[in-house]
Formats: structure tokens, sequence, C-alpha cells
């Protein structure tokens, strides 16, 4: 833990207070999966056996979705076709509990749907249907009420222009005069981004492709990209008004750029298997979120980093939760104040199969018996949770010298540990010193306690017992202990210098 991963985790667990507005063109993806195993004798096509079929949420409701998966509350104003409305869009949004309330139905468009055949994780074709041309003039003037409506209560706008016919020239008029009016944190990811410049946005996400057609500059395959944005990248500014552009480069990460500073570059994780479609949405919408929660833009350029980097590995249209973030974040970043946080991970860790282990202590100076203690823990299952008590709480239990160090550093140090997957601090709750209320929420497989305790003794064996959890008693190192540590160091002390010994 550092304090730039602290400041990270601080920024993400404010992902929940934000409210963004979303505008755009809803999209639906269907993925048809299945299995190729030989070319059609009747043309050079492979032939797909398929498996199964799903359908997800695209264009500005996957931006959407992505966003609620973050915590956040979303008003999307978009149109949407009557024809999927009830059978696909409806279950959709409330898989995702995202409001329909925002949105106009409008039974003379087709809603835009994308078909993808996927053979063996490869996508062979993709079809689309649905209406591209701008909205009605009826559902234009509706669209621009719900869009008032929403403007003023929501913390940023994120306009997801995918040139399906939503976003005319009327409703970006109409939000460039709430702007005016009331300036908000807009974000817009576009192929057409010149066309939003009137709304002074303060982030952009081209990505390259879009860039490079920004600027009428030619592709070329054997051209350094970064090396290439590094130079006339400033030129994006002119083109599109904005105070910052994430330029984002696929596997190649992100570049950010912002006017008369130097240029930040974000490495995207390395991926075997990268599933792209909707990656961008992601990065968007994390970048979106962490700045407006006050993130550096090192921290917001990360936090979509890791974003896109766990919705690539999933498969088709994917969103990434708060605590996959935190989750996939460095190694370094094990300590969660917040349990809501730990208990969701715990219980995807758990789906994908994983056994959690949990124990507790002061850990106020760490020696050999901790190690091979923690070990043993960590061996016992997958994943090992540490409970650390409060400063406070250590007071109590071991006297108003204790602890000799503060939770922070004790917490730095065991976070150092191999064995140690997580901490959260306790202590300082309705169930005082023991971790009853941690352990009822975080529901462990397993409990592990050193064994100089009785089960009969300890007061969470009642909740153990009621959670289903095994409790396991290791045997502690002998002689090994703090105390004894610490009444070493004064014995050492008294003889050599009294007055340390004082000041310890
Ligand atoms: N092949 C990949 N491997 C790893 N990360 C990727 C890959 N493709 C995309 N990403 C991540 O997703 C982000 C956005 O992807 P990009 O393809 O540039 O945007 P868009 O989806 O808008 O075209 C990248 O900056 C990167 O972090
Ligand atoms: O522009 P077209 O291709 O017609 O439409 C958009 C699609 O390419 C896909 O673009 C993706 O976004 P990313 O661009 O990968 O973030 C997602 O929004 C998908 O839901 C969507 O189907």
């Amino acid at each position: 833990m550092n304090s730039m991963d602290t400041g990270i985790l601080d920024i993400v667990l404010q992902f929940n207070q934000k409210k963004i507005l979303v505008l755009g063109d809803l999209i639906v993806d269907r993925f048809i999966h299945g299995e190729s195993s030989r070319i059609s004798p009747e043309a050079p096509v492979p032939v797909l056996d398929v498996q199964y079929e799903n359908e997800q949420l695209g264009g500005a409701g996957n931006v959407a979705a992505n966003l609620t998966a973050l915590g956040a509350t979303v008003y999307l104003c978009t149109v949407v076709g009557e024809d999927l409305f009830e059978t696909q869009v409806k279950p959709l949004l409330a898989e995702h509990r995202i409001q329909a309330n925002y949105l106009v139905r409008d039974d003379s468009r087709k809603t835009e749907i994308k078909t993808r055949l996927v053979a063996q994780q490869q996508t062979v074709v993709r079809f689309d249907v649905g209406d591209k041309n701008a909205i009605s003039e009826a559902s234009e003037g509706l669209l621009i009420d719900l869009l008032e409506e929403a403007y003023l209560t929501a913390d940023a706008v994120l306009i997801a222009d995918y040139e399906k016919g939503v976003i005319t020239a009327h409703v970006i008029g109409a939000l460039q005069q709430l702007h005016e009016k009331h300036p908000k944190f807009i974000a817009i990811d576009s192929k057409r981004l010149e066309a939003f410049k009137a709304l002074q946005p303060t982030l952009v996400k081209p990505n390259y492709r879009q860039a490079l057609e920004l600027l009428k500059v030619n592709a070329n395959a054997e051209t350094n990209r970064v090396k290439q944005f590094m130079s006339i990248g400033n030129r994006l500014f002119n083109k599109t008004n904005a105070a910052i552009v994430a330029l984002t480069l696929d596997a190649d990460g992100a570049l950010w750029l912002e006017r008369n500073k130097e240029p930040l570059l974000m490495p995207a994780k390395s991926v075997t298997h990268a599933c792209v479609c909707g990656a961008g949405d992601t990065y968007i919408s994390t970048a979106t979120l962490a700045l407006i929660a006050g993130a550096t833009k090192p921290q917001a350029a990360r936090l979509a980093t890791i974003a896109a980097g766990c919705v690539v590995e999933k498969e088709g249209t994917a969103t990434c939760t708060r605590s996959e973030i935190i989750a996939n974040a460095n190694s370094e970043m094990k300590a969660i104040d917040a349990v809501s946080i730990l208990s969701d991970l715990i219980d995807q860790l758990k789906t994908a199969g994983k056994r959690i282990v949990f124990t507790n202590g002061c850990f106020d100076i760490l020696h050999c018996g901790h190690t091979y203690y923690l070990q043993q823990a960590k061996k016992l299952g997958d994943v090992l949770i540490v409970g650390i008590n409060t400063d406070k709480s250590v007071r109590r239990l071991k006297g108003n010298s204790r602890p000799i160090n503060t939770l922070k550093d004790r917490t730095e140090v065991l976070a150092a540990f191999s064995s140690v997957d997580y901490i959260i601090s306790f202590g300082d709750g309705l169930a005082g010193d023991n971790p009853s209320e941690l352990i009822k929420s975080l529901k462990p497989d397993i409990v592990v306690k050193g064994e100089n305790y009785q089960q009969e003794d300890l007061p969470e064996a009642k909740v153990i017992q009621e959670i289903g959890a095994e409790l396991i008693l290791l045997p502690f190192t002998h002689g090994q202990s703090t105390s004894t540590i610490i009444r070493r160091i004064q014995g050492r002390s008294s003889t050599k210098n009294p007055a340390k010994m004082k000041a310890l």
C-alpha cells in the first residue's frame, strides 16, 4: 500500500455517489457462439455449429451498464424503437439497474441490433439491423425535455455518440444552452468529435482511427503510434476544444494529452485473447467517474486502464465492477477500508471457486511466528483476509503503551507479506474488539485462530457457526510474541540506557 494507491481506493469508493447523464445511441449486441470445423460446400465460408447465444446492451447502453457496475446512478437519455423494447431492451436495463425514465420509445423506429457470429472466440461476421437516420422531430422534442430534466441533477454528462441518429444538431444545441447556464463536466466518445466543439468538453476519447480521421492523416501500419501522437497530438485540441484528450490505442494503452503539459502514456494490460468490443465504453466511463471524483490524470488513466483491461478479458460486451477494479489493481493495494467492497469482492472470488480464509490480530511488531502462522493460514484456502485491530482497539486489549506501530504502519508491513491478500481494520464498531461483525459480513469459508484459544472462549465462535464456516486452530511458534520482543528490548535497554527505555 502506498499513498497513491490509498488515493485510488478513496476515489473508487466515491463512484457510488455520482450521477451521470448518458446521452447517445442505444445498441443491442447479440452474440451467437459456436464451433466451426469445416468450410461450407456452398461458399468459402465456415459452418458454425451454434452452442449458445446471448444479448447485451451496446453503445450508450453499454456505457450506462458500465457506469452502474461501477456504482454510479445513471440517467440514460436515448430513443429506442418499440420493436425490441419489451423483449430485449427492458430486461437488459433491469439487469443492469438502469432506470428507463429517460428513454423515449418510438414505434416508428427500429433499434440498432448488431449480431456477431463467433467461432472459437473469433468473430467471423457481424450484421447490423436498425435505423440510423435522424430521430423524428417528435422524439427529438421529447428527448430534449428529458435531457433538460436530467441535466440539472447530474454531476457529469457522458455523450456516447455512435452516429445512429439520436444526437441531432438540435439535441447538441439544447445541451449547449444548458451547459452555458449551468456548466458541467462533459465527456465525449464520438466518431465526429468536431460536431461537439461548442460544448467545450472536459474530456474526449478518440481511438487511434478516429484521431487520424480528425487530423486528416492517413493510416500507415509502420508508424509508431505513440511517437506519432506525442508529436501531432496537440492538434487535437483545436479540432475538439477539449481540455483533456485521452487517445486510446487498444493494446498499446492510451496517451493522455493536456494543453501545455507533458503527454502521459499509460500502457495496457497484456492480454492473450482480448475481446475488445466495448473496451472504449468502459474506458471513458471509468475515466469520467474518476475525474469527477477528484482523481489526478495519472490516477484516472490508471483506473480506466484497469477497468478496460478487465473487460477485454471477458466475453462479448462487458462491464467491470468496483470490486474488480480493486482486485485488479496491483498487489500493493491490499488494504480495503470498506466492508461492503470487500464482501462484494469475496462473493466474486467465491463464485470463481476460491476458498476464503480469515484471520485477525493486532500485528504490532511482526516476527517469524507471524510469518509462519500467516503462511499456514493461507495454505488452508486460496485467499487470505486479515482483520487488523484499530489503534484504539489494540490500546483496549493490550494497554496504553500499545500499539507500538500505528494502524497505517502495521497495515503497510502486513501488506508486504505474500501470504496476505486483503487487509481490513476492525475494532471500533458495535462488536467492539472482537471480529464477529466483520466475520458475519465477509462470510469466509474458514476462520483461523492461534491454538492458544479454545473454541468456547472465542466471542466470534457463535457467528462462525451461524455462517457455516470452519474454525481451525493453528499452533503458534513457541516463544515468539510481540510482548516478549518488547520485554526483551526493555530488559536490554534498562541495563544499558534507562532513558531510552522510557522513550519506548
Ligand atoms: N488488445 C487489447 N489488449 C489490452 N487492452 C486493450 C486491448 N484493446 C483495448 N484495450 C484497452 O481498452 C482501451 C480502449 O480500447 P480502444 O480499442 O483503443 O478503444 P475503442 O474501443 O473506443 O476503439 C485501451 O486503451 C486499453 O486500455
Ligand atoms: O460504430 P459501429 O461499429 O457501427 O457501432 C458500434 C460497435 O462497433 C460497438 O462499439 C462498442 O464500443 P467500442 O467502440 O468498442 O468502445 C460497443 O459500444 C458495442 O456495444 C457496439 O456494438
